[in-house]
């Protein structure tokens, strides 16, 4: 099955896929305290505003360290808000409402995800049809396409790496790159997979 890019979070673990059919030339690099993604050196030219990110960043807010990760540039104004001090749901629901579904020729959704460093983790999607943004007590799959709406999913990665991995490895098709995040006493650490 085909579910283009997806999120699972739940609650001190997350991980971030890229799973792509028409841009399958891209890697995860870090940066910072941010994991991009973008071409790999061979990757032919596009001008898809959506293939190139930041799809995870650590951020310091009044509560605590937080992670914030998901499938476009709406993952930079949910971590600013964050740093501002807004709740998760209130960053997560108005950074996607207000970069909304892309317009391109699947009206795909964008995705994401926050772990705070009280343990409290958030979920979202927007839609053409729908914005749904939710606290998560067990881990939780959202997907591009088909499912997308947040879903209770088997995932046992209790370490950054572990995510990474987890999620590359899941058998969802046109698997490209994955990031990984985990909330542990000396704070988040992150871990990604290119699949080399
Ligand atoms: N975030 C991404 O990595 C990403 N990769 C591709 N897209 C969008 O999704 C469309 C379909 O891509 P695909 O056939 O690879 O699932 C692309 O034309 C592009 O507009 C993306 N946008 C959202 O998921």
């Amino acid at each position: 099955m085909y579910i283009g890019r997806f999120v699972v979070v739940g609650p001190d673990v997350g991980a971030y896929r890229v799973s792509s059919r028409s841009f399958p030339n891209r890697e995860i690099s870090t940066r910072d305290d941010a994991l991009t993604v973008g071409p790999t050196a061979d990757a032919p030219e596009t001008d898809n505003p959506y293939v190139s990110y930041n799809c995870l960043r650590l951020v310091d807010t009044p509560t605590g360290e937080t992670a914030a990760f998901g499938n476009g540039s709406h993952v930079d104004p949910i971590a600013e808000k964050l740093e501002l001090g807004y709740p998760a749901r209130d960053a997560l629901a108005e950074s996607l409402l207000a970069l909304d579904y892309e317009k391109d020729d699947y009206d795909t959704p964008r995705i994401g995800a926050t772990i705070g460093a009280d343990g409290e983790a958030l979920i979202g999607t927007v839609r053409k049809d729908a914005l749904l943004v939710e606290t998560v007590e067990e881990p939780t799959l959202v997907a591009t396409y088909e499912k997308n709406a947040p879903e209770s999913f088997d995932f046992e990665a209790t370490t950054a790496t572990e995510a990474a991995t987890d999620a590359y490895d899941l058998e969802f098709e046109h698997a490209v790159c994955a990031a990984g995040v985990a909330r542990t006493d000396g704070g988040f650490e992150t871990a990604l997979e290119n699949g080399n």
